[in-house]
């Protein structure tokens, strides 16, 4: 794990590191409105690899903006987001699609196809193209990656057999089958009861320590929020309001930070 990050003032330059790690990805000055709702203003965060970054923000403070604009599904009105070295804005579809292929997305849906067995559904992921080279090795690959989140023997199953905390490790075992370098989680514990919720905090850890993945988590959870993040990010009024560890800022003296953690 990285070392423990110092509190940054709320300010809108890019974060200093918070160790001697690469930069995988940086949000730079990032503006979004639409019409007169400016939901991102002049935001700046970087993630380190192998670091786990949440981001936590109120109700429609624009969490959901922020990743729609790392994959590409929203353009920023200003700013840059360099992912993995490179800058989005400047990539055209195709080149876009295989940095997406190195970035992995754990959805609050899960997104698993219902009619195709968990074999199906983890093969999917490699039928791209530019994956030929992992061509021959897909039996172990699903293997692997249902090991690596404890569910080896549902191979042959259906996604409505599984429980939903099941159905959540095989939505990650599909992403983990195309080794990404930066994992995206929306929400992970959303809908999944205390216990199964602290089970998917447990795994992004073991994922995280196994393939030195970095993380950008956005997550309600408190509780997972304290066993996953090696940093929290507040989003505030558009930019990034305070970061720090969770123990900083649970103890930070601005209530509109420490209240999330009381
Ligand atoms: N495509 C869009 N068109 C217009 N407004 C949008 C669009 N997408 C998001 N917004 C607005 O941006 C703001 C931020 O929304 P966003 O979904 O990012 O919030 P959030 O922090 O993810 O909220 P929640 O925690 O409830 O999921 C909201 O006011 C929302 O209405």
């Amino acid at each position: 794990m990285l070392p423990e990050t110092t509190l940054q003032p709320a300010d809108s330059q890019p974060t200093a590191p918070p160790g001697s790690a690469e930069v995988v990805l940086t949000l730079e000055h990032l503006s979004k409105s639409f019409g007169d709702n400016h939901v991102l203003q002049d935001f700046s965060l970087d993630l380190h690899r192998g670091e786990n970054v949440v981001v936590l923000g109120k109700s429609g403070s624009g969490k959901s903006v922020l990743v729609k604009c790392i994959i590409g599904l929203l353009r920023p009105d200003a700013g840059r987001i360099t992912v993995l070295g490179q800058d989005i804005s400047t990539l055209d579809h195709e080149a876009m699609d295989k940095l997406r292929a190195k970035l992995g997305f754990l959805f609050q849906s899960n997104a698993l196809y219902d009619s195709m067995t968990v074999r199906e559904n983890l093969l999917f992921p490699l039928r791209r193209q530019w994956l030929a080279d992992r061509r021959g090795q897909e039996k172990e690959l699903v293997q692997q990656a249902l090991e690596d989140v404890g569910l080896a023997d549902t191979a042959d199953k259906m996604p409505a057999e599984l429980s939903g905390g099941q159905r959540k490790r095989i939505a990650l075992a599909r992403t983990l089958i195309l080794r990404p370098e930066i994992i995206l989680y929306d929400e992970p514990t959303t809908g999944l009861d205390p216990i199964t919720a602290r089970e998917i905090s447990a795994l992004i850890r073991q994922v995280q320590q196994k393939y030195q993945t970095a993380a950008f988590i956005i997550s309600h959870d408190m509780d997972s929020v304290r066993l996953v993040a090696d940093r929290v990010a507040m989003l505030a009024d558009g930019r990034c309001y305070a970061q720090g560890t969770y123990q900083e800022l649970a103890k930070h003296e601005d209530p509109r930070v420490n209240q999330f953690f009381i």
